[in-house]
């Protein structure tokens, strides 16, 4: 086909649709998360909204006081409101002239009046407190979630469905921000309908059961209805989940060279509809159920009502009840039935929220068991040994080890290389050198103890790592290299790292030097190019002066001055510590001490340089098949 004929093509073609229904961690299997249990979720309610209020309490407890005291006054104000009513009414609806019967009302309606200034005023006081409550609740929850993110173990990421327990409790942490709200006019009208309740039943005890009657069909069909919502935000979470992850790499800047000049953008735009599709045609299958559970709840809640007021005009026309009285009864009426809507309506928002705070709650109970809990042991002094026996780790849901079997020694002032085919299991075997994950058998030990007996946060101040994959972290230069380490007033070792990795000019030349901050899609922000944020990487693992220094491909997208620089750099600074370098280029292992070659996640061949580049085996080979060009 010409490159023409396929560009026409390409014009004509509808892209192709997106991939069959993910369900779960894109595997088609069986959601685990549909299958929770409605009743046990509901069964932490109590213990969720418990956690609330004790972290309400622990933000600000004079406003926690505040809300309650608000609370009661306008329960009180409601009752006082409601008596005074009853009292004007006598001599409004008694004999006399107009002006008579208003000035016997007087006393009563000015009480009346002052009764529900003061529910006003309660009700702004608590706005003010709920307010105060509210935006530090949500920033509490959050930094919960994220720090409990950031310190779970390593292995917890590849577990099937972690992401997606996240994606819950992200929900949980964004309805925080109603929970106080919904808690709270759900407590004032609880009280309010408590007080007018009262009032209503000394005025005639048949009242209340029948008011209660009128909305209880609401309050079950809210449940309802919130127990289908819940099921459709459990069935749409996978899907929101790899939507909002396409959503930041498609709209993201960095690879916004790669979407077009890939012509990706129609497939993405098709493909995140799509995906937007599915998750609202699963709410809309749901919608007829939602209807049918409101008409029910609407009707059985009207002809209960219907009695309510039938009852209250045959208590009054048979003279059971004075006529004051059954005015009265009309407001108390309509006050407790506001009151009880409220109670439904904010006790079903409670009742809803709670749910996603469950899953919250679960999330970060969850994170906290997965924190790492290792030996008490500290790691005082440099590292000198660090030795490896019979190490395997295979990653959860993979039927192989990416580790298998591996022993080998490192000392103080050794560079180890570690070269292999793409996923021979190099960067795992650097990841259970430094403790990010323990050996699933076999053993890891520095200076002796081994790691799993060994408080992590100890190891790893004594560990640097320039990653594969680093982060570009959107901020100034001199947090970039110094992050992880305490904070510093003096630039001369930043500095010193910069130019350990030859960026000094480039820095010099950005708008504010150390200061600039990198992040080109924030006002006032400068981007770096892939080799200079390369360069930054290894600075910052420079700069940490570790016992443990691990390279993975820390050259892999420098200049050929840069990648000298750094070898030069690891070679100059390697008597102090151990260094690992893995890499694909096999003529920067010349640097190395010792190089063991992985395979499959074995070490298959091992030694210096020399002897492997003369051997007949893989190091061999790869190296030919490097030089010939
Ligand atoms: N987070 C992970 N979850 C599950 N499997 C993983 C994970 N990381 C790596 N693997 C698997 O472990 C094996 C070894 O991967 P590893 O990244 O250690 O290889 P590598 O030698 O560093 O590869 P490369 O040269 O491509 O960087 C591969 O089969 C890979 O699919």
């Amino acid at each position: 086909m010409t490159p023409t004929a396929r560009n026409d093509q390409q014009k004509t073609t509808p892209p192709p649709p997106p991939p069959a229904e993910i369900t779960y961690s894109g595997q088609y299997a069986v959601n685990p998360l549909a299958e929770v249990s409605f009743r046990r979720m509901c069964a932490r309610i109590p213990a969720v909204l418990g956690r609330i209020a004790r972290l309400s309490w622990r933000i600000d407890r004079r406003a926690v006081q505040l809300l309650a005291g608000c609370q009661l006054v306008t329960g009180a104000s409601t009752a006082v409101l409601l008596t005074a009513t009853a009292r004007a009414m006598e001599p409004v609806l008694a004999s006399g002239t107009a002006g008579d019967r208003l000035r016997g009302a007087l006393p009563a309606l000015l009480v009346v009046a002052l009764a529900a200034a003061t529910a006003r005023t309660a009700g702004a006081a608590a706005a003010y407190a709920e307010r105060r409550i509210t935006p530090r609740l949500t920033t509490e929850t959050d930094s919960a979630l994220v720090e409990a993110v950031c310190r779970v173990e390593a292995v917890a990421y590849a577990e099937d469905g972690f992401s997606d327990r996240r994606e819950a409790a992200e929900m949980g942490v964004m309805r925080t921000h109603v929970m106080v709200t919904d808690a709270q006019r759900f407590v004032s009208a609880v009280i309010r309908m408590l007080t007018a309740g009262g009032v209503l039943s000394v005025l005639n005890p048949l009242m209340l059961p029948l008011l209660l009657l009128a909305v209880l069909p609401a309050g079950v069909g809210a449940v309802l209805s919130a127990r289908v919502d819940y099921e459709i935000h459990y069935g749409n979470i996978a899907d929101r989940n790899v939507r909002g992850m396409m959503r930041w790499w498609a709209t993201e800047s960095k690879y916004s060279d790669e979407v077009r000049a890939n012509s990706m953008t129609d497939y993405l735009v098709h493909w995140y509809r799509a995906l937007s599709d599915r998750c609202d045609r699963r709410t809309l299958a749901a919608a007829p159920r939602t209807l049918r559970i409101s008409l029910l709840s609407a009707l059985a809640g009207g002809v209960f009502l219907m009695a309510t007021w039938g009852a209250l005009a045959w208590l009054a026309v048979s003279g059971r009840i004075d006529l004051a009285v059954a005015a009265t009864a009309v407001i108390a009426v309509q006050t407790t039935l506001a009151a009880l809507s409220q109670v439904v309506v904010n006790g079903a928002a409670v009742f809803h929220t709670s749910l996603y705070l469950g899953d919250m709650q679960t999330f970060l109970d969850d994170a906290t068991a997965r924190a790492p809990r290792r030996g008490p042991h500290r790691l005082t002094a440099p590292v000198d040994e660090i030795r490896l026996r019979e190490v395997v780790y295979q990653y959860p849901g993979k039927d192989r080890p990416a580790v298998d079997g591996v022993s080998l020694t490192l000392r103080r002032g050794q560079i180890l290389a570690i070269v292999g085919a793409n996923g021979s299991g190099k960067s795992t075997l650097t990841r259970l050198l430094t403790g990010i994950y323990l050996p699933d058998k076999g053993s890891v030990a520095w200076n002796g103890t081994e790691l799993a007996d060994m408080d992590p946060t100890t190891v790893w101040t004594h560990t640097g790592l320039v990653p594969q994959i680093f982060a570009q972290w959107p901020l100034r230069v001199r947090e970039n290299v110094t992050l992880g380490q305490p904070r510093t007033h003096d630039d001369a070792p930043v500095w010193q790292a910069v130019d350990a990795v030859g960026l000094r000019d480039a820095v010099e030349d950005l708008p504010a030097g150390l200061d600039t901050l990198l992040a080109r899609d924030i006002f006032g922000g400068t981007e770096l190019s892939g080799g200079q944020w390369q360069r930054i990487a290894c600075s910052r693992a420079l700069y940490r002066r570790p016992g443990l220094l691990i390279l993975d491909e820390p050259t892999s997208q420098m200049d050929p001055r840069g990648e000298h620089q750094i070898f030069e750099r690891i070679k100059a600074i390697a008597a102090d510590r151990i260094t690992i370098v893995v890499t694909h280029c096999l003529e920067n292992t010349r640097i190395a001490d010792h190089i063991v070659v992985l395979e499959h996640g074995r070490i298959t061949e091992q030694g210096p340089y020399d002897a492997l580049a003369h051997a007949s085996g893989t190091f061999a080979e790869l190296l030919a098949l490097s030089q010939d060009r």
